[in-house]
Order: structure tokens, then sequence, then C-alpha cells
């Protein structure tokens, strides 16, 4: 290794990059690290950190409005976006410094430059040629800007954080995790929100019967929503309007457009040909199961893969990594059972497999459901607050298979949960727990009768007989 600059060089400094090249720098390397744009990369500064401060900007509204019913009195004159965007900015600001000194204090060297590759053990650095034994390739994605006419009159979701003003109207445009969040927060803020999407309702790859739940609550509180519809293209409506064209024909007019359709691996020039490094289709790097490219001695981590793309999984990629690298303590992060969340209003959290995918293994399993109102929504009658909550159970093993919630701190109850289920919890030690009462959460452990089974393989031929 001593024919090196460094033993590990790491391109990308965001959630992946950052935490490979802190505890790498920990166990011993000597660890380089470069970053183009800003430390923390996507999550702190223009991801889950700046998103989830809007959202919870957004959740004010809706208790101002309930307070009432519970007796105070306040009445809402609206909301401040210039307050909210200097204490949602001057977080970023904070978290971002912590991150590069966390990485100094580590002993690890920043570059503050754009890398690229000019061969597979070199770097160009801001125009310093740099060498490595090790290379970690963790630059992350951007989002898709789809090819079509007048595509620079919508906004990404980068745009959203630099607003100086919030659009009164808004077309939100994908009906996955940033499209639904969008939608959600800005219109608790008090935009007029219309959201547009492919499918028949938002959020594909999440349990069914919570989709359509989500469905509901969306046109409940006041979005609009344009289901089965693909965008033909974007024009200018007068000094500050936007014209969306639907292929339908539809056209909607509005004062704002956000682009929520994606995001794409970022390694567009980043020389990955003359390191011989593959990707696919998509220009995502092709790792094996110990996360190393086409080149044994370089590895991709986090988005840039295009796995699963949610920092928690980032992080565990980087650490696990850097313990197999220099830590002495081979490991692989498990892409298996990752909880995820979104956090629209209601929020959703789940884990494990949805009803359609337990259906389609052809084993039988059974659905616990449970649909409610929450208590303090008894009092306040806001609509679209119903809360719908899934335990899927294997009728052989009695292991959960899933467990699914929209409603009101779902994200936060399904952290609990899932480290239960990932350690393989049954249904009958998930019975045995005694609720903490009153909350929520333990409709969880109440669940007695199933609602229905599935992927049972006797049941579908007797379907089709009948
Ligand atoms: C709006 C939004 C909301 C999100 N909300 C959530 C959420 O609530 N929960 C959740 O778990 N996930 C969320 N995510 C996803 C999460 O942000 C990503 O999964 C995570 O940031 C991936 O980390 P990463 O390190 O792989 O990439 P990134 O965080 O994108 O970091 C890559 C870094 O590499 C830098 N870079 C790129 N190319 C180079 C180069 N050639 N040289 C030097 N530097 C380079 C970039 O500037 C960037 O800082 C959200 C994403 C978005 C866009
Ligand atoms: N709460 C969270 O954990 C969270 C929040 C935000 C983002 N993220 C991560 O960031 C990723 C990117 O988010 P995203 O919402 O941009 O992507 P996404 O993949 O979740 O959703 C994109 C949506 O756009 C649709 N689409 C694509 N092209 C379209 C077109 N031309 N017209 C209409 N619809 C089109 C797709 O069908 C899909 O439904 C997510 O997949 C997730 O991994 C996570």
């Amino acid at each position: 290794m001593a024919d090196y600059d460094f033993d590990l060089f790491v391109i990308g400094g965001g959630s992946a990059g950052v935490r490979c090249a802190r505890i790498s720098a920990g166990h011993g390397a000597k660890v380089g690290i470069a970053e183009e744009r800003f430390w923390g990369g996507t999550c702190v500064n223009v991801g889950c950190v700046p998103k989830k401060i809007m959202v919870q900007a957004a959740e004010y509204g809706g208790w101002a409005d309930d307070a009432p019913a519970f007796g105070w009195d306040i009445e809402k004159r609206g909301h401040d976006w210039n307050v909210l965007r200097q204490a949602r900015d001057g977080e970023v600001a904070r978290l971002s410094g912590i991150y590069r000194r966390l990485l100094e204090g580590a002993g690890v060297t920043v570059f503050e430059a754009r890398a690229t590759f000019i061969d597979a053990h070199t770097l160009d650095v801001g125009g310093q040629r740099v060498t490595a034994a090790n290379i970690v390739i963790a630059v992350g994605g951007k989002p898709v800007r789809p090819d079509i006419p007048g595509v620079d009159c919508g906004m990404i979701s980068d745009d959203l954080f630099t607003l100086e003003k919030r659009p009164e109207r808004i077309v939100v445009v994908g009906g996955g995790y940033i499209g639904v969040e969008f939608a959600c927060l800005l219109h608790a803020l008090g935009s007029e929100v219309t959201l547009v999407y492919r499918q028949k309702l938002p959020l594909r790859g999440f349990d069914l019967e919570l989709r359509e739940g989500l469905a509901e609550a969306l046109t409940a509180q006041g979005i609009l929503l344009h289901p089965g519809e693909d965008l033909e293209s974007l024009g200018s409506a007068g000094e500050d309007g936007r014209v969306v064209t639907l292929k339908s024909g539809q056209i909607l007019e509005t004062e704002a457009v956000m682009l929520a359709l994606g995001r794409v691996p970022h390694t567009e020039g980043l020389g990955l040909e003359k390191a011989g490094i593959e990707v696919d289709r998509k220009g995502a790097v092709l790792v094996d199961e110990d996360q190393a490219t086409s080149q044994k001695h370089v590895f991709a981590i986090g988005d840039v893969t295009d796995r699963v793309n949610l920092t928690p999984m980032a992080t565990n990629l980087g650490h696990a990594l850097a313990d197999t690298l220099f830590g002495n303590k081979p490991r692989h992060a498990s892409y298996e059972n990752v909880p995820k969340a979104v956090f629209s209003s209601p929020p959703i959290g789940s884990v494990g497999m949805t009803e359609d995918e337990a259906d389609a293994r052809g084993k039988p399993a059974e659905v616990f459901v449970n649909r409610f109102t929450p208590m303090r929504h008894a009092i306040t009658k806001r609509d679209g607050r119903r809360s719908v909550m899934k335990v899927i159970v294997d009728c052989e093993t009695r292991v959960i298979l899933g467990m699914h919630m929209l409603g009101e701190d779902a994200p936060e109850m399904m952290q609990g949960f899932a480290v239960a289920v990932v350690n393989g919890l049954t249904k009958e030690q998930l019975d045995r727990t005694i609720g903490i009462h009153p909350t929520a959460a333990e409709e969880f452990v109440t669940l007695r009768s199933p609602a229905r089974r599935v992927g049972d393989p006797q049941a579908a031929e007797e379907d089709e007989a009948a």
C-alpha cells in the first residue's frame, strides 16, 4: 500500500461516503475524501433533513386548525415562509458543518473538489493527481429531468429548497416518495396542490390497502389527484404562469410545477470507463455482494448502486465496508426487511412484505387489518385522518412477514416494530406483548381475527372452480 497516496479514497461526501471515510480512518487507514458540492450530501442538504423540517412546519397548520376542538382560543393567521426558510437553512448549515468536522476530527484528508477517474488507481481531484490502493464511489444520484418540451419550466426537488416564496398554486408530477411528501407539505402550508401520477394509486411498491387509504386521505384534505396521467410538455403562460400538458390532452394552468420523477445515479462524466468499471443501463455502478465493482479494489455504495436508495442503507453500507476493509470485521449490510417511511399526511411506516408479495409466494399467510379513527380526531373531526394497520403472518411458521401502517406517528412506531420483525418476531410473541394504553400503537398487539388468508394455492383453485 506504501506506493499509493492513500489506503482509501472516497468520492462523494454524502451519507455513504462520509461514514465509510470516517470509520476507515478510525480503524487506522490513511483516507482521503472529495466532495464537490456540500458535506453531508443529498440527505443533509436537499433531502431528508430540510424536507422533514418542512413536514414538521406543515403539521403545525393542522394542529392549529384542530386546537379549538380542544378548547383553545386560537386563530391561524398564516404562515411566514421566510421564518421557516431561515430556521431550515440554519439547521442544514449546522449539520453540514458537523459532517466536515467529523471527517477532519477522524484524521481524513478532505478535498472540496470534483474527483474523476484517470485510471483504476488514479483520480483527478480538482486538478490534482491522487492515487489510492482502494477507491469508494459514493456519488449518489440526481433528479431525473425528462426529455420533454419546456422541461426547464419545471422545478426539481433541489429547487424547492431555494424558493423565496411559497407558490400559491403548484402541480406536482410523480406519485413516488418525493411527489407525495411535497404535495402534502405544500398543501398544509397553504398552497393549492394538484398531484399528477401514472398509476391508479400513488406510491407503487407499498401495500395496496395503504395506498388506497392514502389516496382517500389526500382527496379528503383537498389535494387534487390526477391518477393514470403522464406528462406531455411544460410551458409558460404570461409572466409567472405555467402550463402543464398531459398525454391525455388535459391542460393544467398553474403558478409552479415540481417534477418528482425519480433519481438517476450521478455517474456521468466520472471517467468510469477509464478505470474499467461497469454500469447498468441507468448508469448505476454494478457491484457484487461485497459492494465490489468489476475492479476488485474499487467499491460502490449508496444511491449510486440504485438498490435501496435510503440514507440508513447508505450509512450502513459505508460502515460495513470500512469494517471489512480496515477493521478486521468482515460483514455485509442487509438489504432484507429494510424499514421504510413516507412523510405524507398522514404518514406511512412499513417493514417487510406487502400483502401482494405474501400472496405471490404461493404459501398461505394470514392478513390482520385494523382501520380506525385516532382518538384525537374523534374530537377534532378532521377529514382524512383514518389509520390503517396491517400485519401479515406466515401460516406455517407464524413468523411476521410484514407490518404496515398509514396513520399519525406511523414512522416512529414502525422503527420499534421493525427491530422485532427483522429478528423473526412471531404473531404469538406480538400477541403476548401487553399494550401501552391509550395509544394507537397498542392496536398492533390486539389484532385477533385475520381479515383474510392469501397465498393459499388450494384456496386459489377453489376460487377458480367457483
Ligand atoms: C427530497 C429528498 C428527500 C429524501 N428523504 C429521505 C428520507 O426521509 N429518508 C431517507 O432515508 N432517505 C431520503 N432520501 C434519500 C437519501 O437522501 C439518499 O438515499 C441518501 O442521501 C444517499 O446517500 P449517498 O451517500 O449514496 O448519496 P448522496 O447523499 O447523494 O451523496 C453523494 C455526494 O457525492 C457528491 N459527488 C457527486 N459526484 C462527485 C464527484 N465526482 N466528486 C466529488 N463529489 C461528488 C455529491 O455532491 C453528494 O454530496 C431523500 C432524497 C431526496 C432527494
Ligand atoms: N421518506 C423517504 O424515505 C424518502 C423521501 C424522498 C425520497 N426518497 C428516496 O429518493 C428516491 C427518489 O424519490 P422520487 O419520488 O423522485 O422517486 P420514486 O422512484 O419514488 O418515484 C418517481 C415516480 O415518478 C413516476 N414517473 C417517472 N417518470 C414519469 C413521467 N414522465 N410522468 C409521470 N410520472 C413519472 C414513477 O412512476 C414513480 O412513481 C426514492 O425512490 C427514495 O428511495 C426517500
